[in-house]
């Protein structure tokens, strides 16, 4: 699609008399641009502007700025050469992207893959246009601002049944109008939940990505799956997908991160056994500044125990500043005489850690998901900087040191899709209990290398965006963020060194007991 500009037409001679003090023309992409009255207000100072006055200065623009920049500031452009017509995409909400390796192959014309049905490919469709007209626009303020994701978007995300789907496959989803009938919630699989979750994380904003409901995406899988009393069910899912009420799940704590059953929190049940008293401290809890239920792991004395806790009395919430922004709502919780009742158990008391080990199932495979969802993400991004950028007289992309440095990053960023479909195939194919016995070892591993290879990716793209990959505004904004925040998906969810473990440990209980 091209720019949208005046229709009014000019021609090359024209533009090349506004080079004076007055009036500072230019051209790019055969659109002109009078930008006298905004030389005092450009970022990059009024002298280079100047420099350019009356020629074509696409080459010159392109190797400095976002496409995206024209689009925000299209006010400026006054018309186009005549006879010429516009080259430089500009995309619409929803569109794929042309640049090799920038879409999954499943995307990707000419490709075939075996998973994906119409209702896949609709869903995408949809997710992709609601992200780049909703998502992305809000997730780039916030992440300014540091202000949390606004209720308007929470609304929005709850009436198109975004917040629904991204629970996963379930009942909840049966009779939901999923953004406008892009598919049946019956059908809805795990091929459809990953797309979901992969085409948010366009939005190439880390923090917002989990302030956008990730507590809600970790903590309600245990009451759809573990809350044994209906009405309280029924109540808190509706109260959380309306968007009405938020939810978080506090796990961790200072005393015990990856190392659950280490945990301190304790609950100790009244006398006539219709209460347990809560204390105890949380950190890391992703959403729990602005969260109105606490699905949390307690020490019940003869073992672990799960139970929702709702913010009242005792519950004490305070931010905690981490390296990626405050948008995340990371939290540090007390927990001090809190009285919760008896039936707000999940699963079986002392029997906790079953609990908190099929929910981490879903939630490390999101996340997987996610983190290779963004490598693609600065694989497009470090395609186009190496087309466009111009250095010692030639592109980047013609050096042949780069292109190696492309090379691994488009590898790892493929073979991990790859892998993540494969997984999702089986997940689509066995019951929740199957998963929890054959999946949870290959779902660690898969998180484990995912975010190995963000690791191999963010550094070979910084060396690549050099100084703009440190940069949080501009063109390497995408790089910056993704270099800055990876290592969270490296940590949160269980660290990379205990999933590796855990991958090898769970693959020795199905080896055979002969020596082979
Ligand atoms: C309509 C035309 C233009 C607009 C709206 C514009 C806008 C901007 C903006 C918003 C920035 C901040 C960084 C970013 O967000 O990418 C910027 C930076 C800059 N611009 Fe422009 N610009 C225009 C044309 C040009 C041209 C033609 C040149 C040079 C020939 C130029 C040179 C620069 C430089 C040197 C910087 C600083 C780049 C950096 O720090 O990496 N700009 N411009």
């Amino acid at each position: 699609m091209p720019l949208e500009v005046p229709s009014k037409t000019f021609t090359r001679a024209e533009v090349a008399k506004h080079n004076t003090e007055d009036s500072t023309w230019f051209i790019i992409d055969t659109v002109v641009y009078d930008v006298s009255d905004f030389l005092d207000a450009h970022p990059g100072g009024e002298a280079v502007l100047r420099q350019v006055a009356g020629t074509d200065a696409t080459v010159a623009f392109y190797n400095l700025h976002r496409h995206e920049v024209l689009q925000k500031y299209s006010n400026l452009a006054i018309g186009t050469i005549e006879g010429e017509k516009q080259s430089i995409i500009t995309p619409a909400p929803g569109d794929l992207s042309p640049v090799p390796y920038a879409e999954p192959l499943w995307l990707t014309p000419a490709f075939k893959s075996p998973y994906f049905k119409e209702s896949h490919r609709r869903l995408q469709r949809a997710m992709r246009k609601f992200t780049d007209e909703y998502i992305t626009p809000e997730a780039l303020e916030k992440e300014r601002s540091g202000e949390y994701i606004s209720q308007e978007l929470i609304d929005r995300m709850s009436k198109a049944g975004v917040l629904h789907m991204r629970m996963g496959p379930g009942k909840h989803l049966h009779g939901v109008n999923l953004l406008d009938g892009a598919v049946d919630g019956k059908e809805f699989d795990y091929f459809h939940d990953m797309i979901c979750a992969q085409e948010q994380v366009r939005a190439a904003c880390r923090g917002f990505q989990d302030g956008n409901m990730a507590g809600m995406v970790i903590g309600l899988t245990c009451i759809l799956n573990f809350c044994k009393n209906p009405e309280l069910k029924k109540k808190v899912t509706d109260e959380v997908l309306s968007g009405r009420k938020k939810i978080c799940l506090a796990i961790t704590e200072a005393f015990a991160g990856s190392d659950v059953a280490g945990l301190r929190t304790t609950a100790t049940k009244t006398p006539d056994g219709k209460h347990y008293i809560v204390n105890g401290t949380k950190k890391w809890i992703t959403n729990g500044v602005f969260s109105d239920y606490f699905v949390t792991g307690v020490n019940t004395g003869k073992g672990l125990s799960v139970l929702l806790i709702e913010r009242g009395e005792g519950v004490e919430t305070k931010p905690i500043k981490t390296s990626y922004s405050p948008v995340a709502g990371t939290t540090y919780i007390t927990f001090d005489n809190v009285k919760v009742p008896a039936e707000n158990l999940l699963g079986e008391e002392n029997k906790g850690i079953y609990v908190i080990l099929s929910n981490f199932n879903h939630e490390r495979w999101t996340m997987a998901c996610a983190t290779i969802r963004y490598m693609r993400l600065v694989v497009e991004e470090s395609l186009k900087w190496a087309h466009q950028r111009i250095v010692f007289k030639k592109r980047l992309i013609d050096q042949p040191v780069i292109r190696q440095k492309l090379a691994k990053m488009i590898a790892l960023c493929e073979s991990h899709q790859s892998w993540l479909e494969t997984i999702t195939y089986q997940m689509c194919n066995m019951s929740y209990a199957e998963q929890a016995k054959h999946l949870g070892g290959p779902i660690a591993l898969l998180k484990m290398s995912a975010t190995r290879a963000a690791h191999e990716i963010a550094d070979e793209a910084v060396q690549i965006w050099g100084g703009r990959g440190l940069t949080q505004t501009g063109m390497g904004r995408v790089i910056e963020n993704f270099n800055r925040t990876y290592k969270f998906d490296a940590i949160l969810g269980g660290a990379e060194e205990v999933l590796a473990d855990l991958g090898v440990r769970q693959a020795m209980k199905f080896m055979p007991k002969a020596v082979l």
